[in-house]
């Protein structure tokens, strides 16, 4: 534990023990942490990985679902399992397809000029330190509402939503250290966060009733709006209605769109946000990715500002031709994943073959450890390595296989959001890279012996404590990503 930050995130852990005992190769260990948790069954190999979440999708862990249920509510597909999960995901599928997804980028990068290229300019002005943190949370955040919510939401209630996913997220932090918090503190925590969750609640079930009225009132079809909400009503609108009083919803369906909404708006949140945070990490300590990314964008959309907006607007498909800009946010997601997930046996099924050798999974937490597979070096040459190119096809390159790279994880329960997730990060890097730089601050290199450190990173050489993701909901860049950003010398 010394080697490691405080509240070290835990798939860095996984990662330590698998080289320091060498268990790679075996592709699953076992961990007893008995008396302090359930004994832990770990997927360290990609193929292993694939058997409970893509070959089939074993049943979440009841300690994942104890964690998120009291958090996003009973009716949340992210805590659910079985019959009700299939029912959530036919529900929520369709708002993210491709087409839907694209048709947002548009709304993002006016949020993206709106929000964040202005609080980029003043830092840049001040030169002082900021927080990336806070900066990523309130872009992403913004961005989470309007394309889930619509352009509904005042500007107060996006504020009062922000404070409100903050203190829930304050709180879920709290269960998930793994240094002890002063009970005091815990109380005061829960508190807020009971509060936040009721205020949410209520807000949700208003929007979404008033928001069912008016898109009857307004017959909106189907396709109309692109919306996350808007197409679960769209939708919803032929069973869940009262065809005497189109308007009216069953209260138990507007709990079940409330519990969603807010599990969206928290899983779309944090994680986006802390990714762009390594993003720009990335970016400050990697000057060539930075003129590589220039370089497609300029390939690609040009480099006038407007133009490049309209071009979005017009053409959002253009965005899957920026495949630099993509390898880029892949191997920061690589190196740093920051999502985490459980699961346990499957019903009258005791064992998991893998390589043709049966392991038991009574009573085991099943960890498929997307840490430590993206630190393998059998599966990433040179693991610690910052290297886009790696997920760049050539005629020479092999790009990585889809089941290798998976910080949305695979299968029927992988991430719903990864492809708008994606799509916000190509965005915020075209509409900023070219003209802002950034620059990490306080910033210590570890300079223990190697038999002091960790063993399977030498990135803490380069980035000291920001190697090692700090534990949050998601698992996160440490200290509020404290950077400095300058204007770019080049012309735009
Ligand atoms: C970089 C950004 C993101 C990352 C790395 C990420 C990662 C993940 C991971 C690892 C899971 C767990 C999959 C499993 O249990 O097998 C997950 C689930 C989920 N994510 Fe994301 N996510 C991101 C962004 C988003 C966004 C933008 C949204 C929605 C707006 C979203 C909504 C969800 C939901 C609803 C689930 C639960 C799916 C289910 O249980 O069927 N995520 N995500």
């Amino acid at each position: 534990m010394s080697q490691f930050p405080p509240n070290t995130a835990i798939g860095t852990y996984y990662t330590e023990i698998a080289h320091k005992y060498s268990l790679t190769e075996g592709g699953i260990f076992y961990l007893d942490l008995w008396p302090f948790g359930p004994s832990q069954m770990v997927l360290v190999n990609p193929d292993a990985a694939e058997l409970v979440t893509a070959t089939e999708s074993y049943p979440l862990h009841d300690k994942v679902r104890d964690y998120l249920t009291p958090l996003l509510g009973d009716e949340a597909i992210g805590a659910s399992d079985g019959e009700k999960w299939k029912v959530l995901h036919l529900m929520l599928a369709p708002a993210f397809r491709p087409a839907k997804t694209k048709s947002m980028a548009g709304v993002i990068a006016s949020l993206v000029r709106d929000l964040l290229r202005p609080a980029l300019e003043t830092h840049a002005e001040s030169g002082e330190v900021f927080s990336m943190e806070k900066c990523a949370a309130q872009l992403v955040f913004g961005i989470s509402s309007r394309v889930i919510l619509g352009d509904g939401v005042s500007k107060a209630q996006n504020a009062q939503l922000l404070a409100d996913m903050n203190h829930i997220v304050e709180y879920a932090t709290t269960l998930a250290l793994t240094t002890a918090t002063n009970p005091l503190v815990k109380a005061g925590r829960w508190w807020r966060k009971r509060n936040a969750i009721r205020r949410m609640d209520s807000f949700l079930k208003s929007f979404v009733q008033e928001r069912m009225a008016q898109i009857v009132r307004d017959k909106m079809g189907k396709g109309t709006s692109s919306t996350i909400l808007d197409t679960i009503l769209g939708n919803a609108q032929s069973t869940q209605c009262d065809p005497r009083n189109p308007a009216s919803l069953t209260p138990e369906f507007v709990r079940i769109v409330s519990d969603n909404l807010k599990g969206l708006l928290l899983g779309g949140y944090g994680t986006t946000a802390d990714t762009l945070c390594y993003v720009f990490i990335m970016l400050a300590m990697h000057p060539r990715v930075v003129h590589n990314l220039r370089t497609e964008h300029d390939q690609v959309f040009g480099s006038d500002p407007e133009t490049i907006m309209q071009i979005i607007q017009s053409t959002p498909n253009k965005l899957n031709e920026l495949h630099y800009t993509t390898a880029v946010i892949k191997e920061t997601l690589r190196l740093f994943p920051v999502g985490f997930n459980a699961r346990k046996e499957k019903p009258g099924s005791p064992t998991l073959t893998y390589k043709e050798t049966p392991y038991p999974t009574k009573n085991q937490m099943i960890i498929p450890t997307i840490h430590t597979i993206h630190y393998d070096a059998s599966v990433f040459p040179h693991p610690t390595k910052f290297d886009p190119a790696r997920f760049v096809a050539t005629e020479n390159t092999k790009v990585p296989s889809p089941k290798d790279w998976r910080p949305f994880e695979r299968g029927p329960r992988a991430c719903p959001g990864r492809d708008l997730a994606m799509d916000e990060l190509r965005i915020i890097l075209l509409l900023t890279a070219r003209e802002f730089e950034f620059e990490c601050a306080g910033v210590e290199i570890e300079s223990r012996p190697t038999t002091q450190r960790a063993q399977h990173t030498d990135l803490d050489l380069r980035m000291g404590g920001l190697a090692f993701q700090e534990m949050g909901f998601s698992a996160k860049a440490r200290g509020g990503t404290m950077m400095r950003v300058k204007r770019s010398t080049l012309e735009s």
